[in-house]
């Protein structure tokens, strides 16, 4: 039912969390445990000595009792305190082990998975309070069975029939509360689709990035009705497995108010014919009260614990999941590409139920060369270097960097060797020069960015043609690029925004900002560029792209004519493969493509037939 492992696992997490709170916590259990049985008992002798005057002196009983009531008043507080602490603390432990584990994943499958999302909502959740919840659940039981202990114990010395009732009393509520623990965590399950759709359509509400098209297209009455229904999908099912919850409860709840009930008539009648002191009764009250509300406490504890193990196997689910790439154990180490790299009869589709998306592509990229890809939407030419980065292994077939097959490497240091400028390329709402800097952070080396890097951060912007229009921003390479967040927690200090071609060239400026990388892919860089800036980043990339291996993706052919190798895909397939001038004389789909974007520049009367 609970799993011994994963509870030891959870006081592992909150031992590493916070030692001194946890031992603090523990050694209070039992004390937070025994004193309701001390307070009952030292009332029943204070009542007994109050009601008889010959008996022994009264005084060091009732200051005891005041003694212990300062301690029930003060333990709790205490409590409370470590616990929030201690999940605080335990929180920081298990959510680094979540997105250590999802940084572990180095391909993009996993992420496209959605069960692997719904997954990964729960373990979010599960690891920021799942390790506390355990730790609380548990103790909660160490100090629910001391005070259960003690009053039971109370209760048999003078009604053992009582005792006996009240804890078999206490077995269907264990039995139901369990089995609404599991239905609660299962429904957590269930409405996760709904609640992560809620979130989607709330975050577009706020987000800065969708307003202007979702207020020019008026979009914010819709996104909030799909928000609402996704939320009353989640409020219903709730409402569902509250009701069932009220019924079992209430059912729970007279059953137990019964027996105290018939225990407090049998303790009335046996004191008026003289078999129970007043103290007995107020002791016997005092008992029954306390043994159900210890056991339904207990019971809480269990199922709470049940809850948090349900929820932590997602947890666990996700920080021992096998890595989505496939790493060898002993991998080879990526030398400096000197010949090429090799495409064998590659095949690749996103999902077996996936159309193909690449067909057997033969295709040698020679090292020192820039081969450029073209093709119609949805060619493939994007998956094709989406593979170049491993991002995904291929279908079939195999793709050799000098020869040796990419899955022997190290993803990450093949990576290391590899920059790139995506189509869809981030936008970090950080500093100009975090944003560049991001393209060469030293694992072992600090979070920040150094004083020593700014020279070479400076150079990769000017690569970029974007040296002086960061010189002309307000804080320069400090300025803050978001609006939303503030520079060093000033509020007056908001930042400013770039345009799409200036966000563009930092893009390029992050790519080309190591020096050590053999093979820059450029998907589309130029994209949001005018004709003039991308001419000049043309030139400035040159001499960066001089003795490097570059592939270059674009539908603005003109930019690609002095590629080494122009490839054309079509259909999953290369369809044709050369230099420029050839590719016009074969008057394949390249020349066809070629032609009719350049017609575009031409005014239709003057007739001229562009040929290269
Ligand atoms: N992550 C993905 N999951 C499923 N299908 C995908 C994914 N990414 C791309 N595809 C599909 O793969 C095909 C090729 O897409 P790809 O982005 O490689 O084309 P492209 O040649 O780069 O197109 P474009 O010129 O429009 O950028 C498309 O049909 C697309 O729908």
């Amino acid at each position: 039912m609970i799993s011994i492992s994963r509870a030891g696992r959870a006081l592992a997490v909150a031992w590493r969390a916070g030692r001194a709170n946890l031992v603090v916590y523990v050694l209070l259990a039992p004390i937070a445990g025994a004193l309701p049985v001390l307070a009952a008992w030292l009332t029943k002798l204070v009542l007994d000595r109050v009601a008889n005057p010959a008996a022994d002196a009264i005084l060091g009983v009732a200051i005891g009792l005041a003694a212990v009531t300062v301690g029930l008043a003060l333990v709790p507080h205490l409590t409370s305190y470590l616990r929030a602490d201690l999940g605080r603390s335990a929180a920081i432990v298990a959510l680094d082990r979540l997105y250590g584990a999802t940084d572990r994943l180095r391909g993009l499958r996993r992420l496209e998975e959605p069960a692997f999302q719904n997954t990964l909502r729960l373990a979010e959740q599960a690891g920021r309070d799942g390790p506390s919840r355990c730790v609380d659940g548990l103790l909660g039981l160490v100090q629910g069975t001391v005070l259960l202990t003690g009053l039971l114990g109370t209760l048999v010395v003078i009604n053992p029939v009582m005792a006996l009732l009240v804890t078999v009393g206490g077995v269907p509520a264990l039995l139901a509360e369990l089995r609404l623990s599991r239905r609660r965590a299962n429904l957590l399950w269930e409405i996760g689709p709904a609640q992560r759709r809620e979130m989607f359509y709330a975050s577009l509400l706020t987000s800065l990035s969708a307003a202007k098209e979702i207020r020019l297209l008026r979009l914010g009455g819709l996104f909030r009705r799909r928000m609402l229904a996704e939320l009353g999908t989640a409020n219903a099912a709730h409402r569902a497995h509250e009701r069932r919850e009220v019924r079992v409860q209430a059912l729970l709840a007279v059953l137990s108010a019964v027996l105290s009930g018939g225990g407090l008539v049998w303790a009335v009648v046996t004191a008026r014919s003289g078999g129970l002191t007043v103290g007995d009764v107020a002791v016997f009250v005092a008992a029954v009260a306390g043994v159900q509300s210890s056991l339904s406490a207990l019971i809480d504890h269990l199922a709470g614990i049940h809850q948090a193990m349900l929820l932590l196997e997602h947890y666990e689910r996700i920080v021992t999941a096998p890595p989505d790439l496939p790493e060898p154990t002993r991998p080879r180490p990526v030398p400096p590409l000197t010949q090429g790299i090799e495409l064998c009869d590659v095949w690749f589709r996103y999902g077996p139920d996936h159309p193909w998306v690449l067909r057997g592509v033969d295709l040698f990229i020679p090292a020192g060369q820039a081969v450029a890809l073209v093709g119609h939407n949805g060619a493939g030419k994007s998956t094709l270097v989406k593979l170049l980065c491993r991002f995904y292994d291929p279908t079939r077939g195999t793709i050799r960097w000098d020869g040796v097959d990419l899955r022997e490497f190290s993803v990450h240091d093949l990576r290391a060797r590899i920059g790139a400028v995506f189509q869809d390329y981030m936008t970090y709402d950080l500093t100009v020069a975090e944003n560049i800097w991001l393209g060469d952070v030293d694992p072992a080396g600090p979070d920040h960015v150094r004083a020593e890097d700014a020279c070479r951060i400076a150079h990769a912007a000017g690569r970029a043609g974007m040296h002086e229009t960061i010189e002309a921003l307000p804080r320069g390479y400090g300025t803050m690029l978001s609006r939303v967040f503030e520079l060093d927690g000033d509020p007056a200090d908001a930042g400013v925004l770039l345009s799409g071609g200036q966000w563009q060239r930092l893009a390029i400026a992050r790519s080309v900002l190591p020096e050590s990388r053999d093979l820059l892919i450029l998907d589309e860089p130029s994209a949001g560029l005018d004709a003039e800036a991308e001419r000049d980043i043309q030139l400035r990339l040159r001499d960066y792209r001089a003795d490097r291996t570059s592939v270059l993706i674009s539908h603005r052919l003109g930019t690609l004519r002095d590629a080494d190798l122009i490839v054309a895909l079509s259909g999953g397939r290369v369809v044709e493969a050369g230099r420029h001038e050839d590719l016009l004389v074969a008057d394949g789909t390249y020349a066809t493509l070629f032609r009719l974007q350049a017609a575009g520049y031409v005014p239709a009367e003057a007739g001229v037939t562009p040929t290269g």
